[in-house]
């Protein structure tokens, strides 16, 4: 099989290499197209790679009906409905890492050229003026440098700060005691920021929260005379409040790498000198692009092959060591699930996952998914995966909770899974043997010791003398051969079972001679 994938916003060529060397990888470019948009092609397509300025609605997903995966070579993703891509089921990747360091570097510079003016003296130079008392600026030196949002940019743009012997004092939710302690830096309120600081600098994503957090009511807490940067979105500042801000004097000056318009044109605050910009450019180095493009071809590359991935901000991440133990178990939750919801005939209203043995020490969310979906999509197909298992869940009203259980029968692992309908409650257990592989070991009561094969019979009947003949004579007569089988019951004489893995499919007249045999319940086959 072939993927195609669009490229539509300028991305790295070379970062691009680990795509183009791959045999089964076709990729397009949106600008050697001409007279189209994204949206006209886009349905073409198993992934798209974009930047900033590609917005990528609702439409132009639901015109991607072939779309697996959207690659963000950078960070933000704004420009990204993730609500819309999580209920297609459009893994959204990022490239977190790649650019920190530009970003944080780009900002230093657009703080070194704030406070002396650079911009400004280079312009009037340029027009033949040589002046020098217009242009005093101030140090960096003790100053008091507010940091709004301390992830990875925040941080390095710290780092740097404290080379110029600045005092640093930031604010992130995530920010703890211990951690600015380490970077030498005072951990506070954005009313301690805005009280204190000489420069401010905000280094969040756009988020509901963080748009407009800067406000005219914010500028008001400011000291005279602050400077301002954003090199991180549009949006978290206010910008008719920051005009407000530089025109009372409150600002002594802004830089400006982002917009809530881009691009800006004939903005208000292009006009004023107290400010700088530069056109988005904080991740446009040589460096920077090609390790972004490399991270999302390498992201994009393992989605494709159905490897695991880490960057998907559609989906929650977890650590190496956690998906590392969980892995091997990923296949028996699918079957699992799969076969839990064919042992119900009635609507599933609550799904109970129960982890036993080793497994209850894990964060098992991500195993959790495979379960859900390999549930779901049994009956709903393709369009449920693991982005948007949960979704779909929900759009079904069925509710689905997780215990970790400390018995585990003895098992080194163990995974329950329980549908309950009006009908009642079913319930399935499997664990990974080692040397064995998965293994069915429980359907409700009844132990048993099976492979998830791909067909299965599960046969319920009264525990008599004589039932394991009857169904493999009228399987032979069926030309249905009989791999392997097992037998189960709770108390001589009782209720019993019997699960057959089979070669072939089954076929609907053995299904009928089966059910009509005498003391047999219920026939059911179980694909896989
Ligand atoms: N100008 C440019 O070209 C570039 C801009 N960016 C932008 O820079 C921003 C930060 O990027 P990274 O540091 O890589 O992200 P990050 O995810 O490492 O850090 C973001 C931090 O913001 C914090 N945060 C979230 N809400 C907050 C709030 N209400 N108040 C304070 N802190 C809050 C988070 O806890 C997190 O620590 C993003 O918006 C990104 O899009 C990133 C790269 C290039
Ligand atoms: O990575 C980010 O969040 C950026 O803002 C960089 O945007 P760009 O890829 O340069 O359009």
């Amino acid at each position: 099989m072939t993927y195609q994938i669009l490229v539509s916003d300028p991305v790295s060529a070379e970062g691009l290499q680990p795509l183009l060397n791959q045999d089964n990888i076709q990729v397009d470019y949106m600008n050697e197209f001409t007279n189209v948009t994204v949206q006209d092609v886009i349905n073409r397509y198993d992934a798209l790679i974009v930047r900033s300025q590609t917005t990528v609605t609702k439409e132009l997903l639901e015109a991607g009906t072939n779309l697996k995966v959207i690659g963000r070579a950078g960070v933000g993703v704004d420009n990204i409905d993730l609500e819309a891509a999580t209920e297609q089921g459009i893994i959204v990747v990022n490239a977190p890492d790649g650019n920190t360091i530009s970003t944080a570097e780009h900002t230093f510079a657009m703080m070194m050229a704030l406070a002396r003016h650079i911009p400004q003296a280079y312009q009037t130079l340029m027009n033949g003026k040589w002046d020098r008392k217009s242009f005093k600026g101030v140090e960096l030196h003790r100053k008091t440098l507010g940091i709004i949002g301390m992830g990875r940019i925040g941080s390095e743009v710290a780092r740097r700060a404290k080379a110029c012997r600045m005092t640093i004092i930031a604010y992130d939710p995530f920010l703890t005691e211990e951690r600015a302690d380490k970077l030498g830096i005072t951990k506070g309120s954005l009313e301690d920021i805005y009280a204190t600081s000489d420069f401010i600098t905000v280094h969040t994503p756009l988020t509901k929260e963080t748009k407009h957090m800067i406000d005219d009511n914010a500028f008001t807490k400011m000291k005279q005379g602050v400077r301002i940067l954003n090199c991180a979105r549009g949006g978290i500042i206010e910008e008719g409040a920051l005009l407000r801000a530089i025109e009372s004097g409150i600002v002594a000056g802004a830089a400006l790498d982002v917009f809530e318009k881009e691009p800006a044109m004939d903005h208000p605050l292009l006009d004023r000198p107290e400010v700088i910009a530069t056109p988005h450019l904080g991740a446009s180095t040589e460096e920077a692009q090609t390790l972004v493009a490399q991270d999302v071809s390498e992201e994009i590359i393992a989605i494709l092959n159905g490897e695991s991935f880490k960057n998907a901000v559609n989906m929650p991440t977890i650590s190496s060591e956690v998906r590392r133990a969980l892995q091997p178990y990923y296949l028996l939750g699918e079957k699992l699930g799969e076969m839990a919801i064919q042992l119900v005939t009635e609507a599933p209203m609550k799904v109970t996952v129960t982890y036993g043995g080793e497994l209850s020490d894990f964060d098992t969310a991500s195993l959790t998914r495979r379960i859900m979906k390999g549930l779901l999509s049994y009956h709903l197909g393709d369009k449920v995966n693991i982005v948007n298992t949960f979704h779909m869940a929900k759009t079904y009203n069925l509710t689905y909770s997780v215990e970790h259980a400390t018995s585990s029968l003895g098992f080194k692992n163990l995974i329950t899974v329980t549908i309950e309908t009006q009908q009642g409650k079913r319930s399935i257990s499997g664990t990974m043997l080692a040397g064995y592989g998965p293994r069915i070991i429980k359907i409700d009561d009844y132990s048993i010791d099976m492979a998830p094969e791909d067909h299965l019979l599960y046969i319920q009947h009264n525990d008599i003398p004589g039932m394991i003949g009857l169904v493999g004579t009228t399987l032979g007569k069926h030309q249905v051969n009989i791999a392997t089988m097992q037998v189960g019951r709770k108390q001589e004489g009782g209720e019993a079972i019997m699960m057959l893995s089979i070669d072939s499919l089954f076929n609907q007249d053995a299904f009928r001679d089966l059910e009509q045999i005498n003391h047999i319940h219920s026939v059911k086959e179980i694909r896989l």
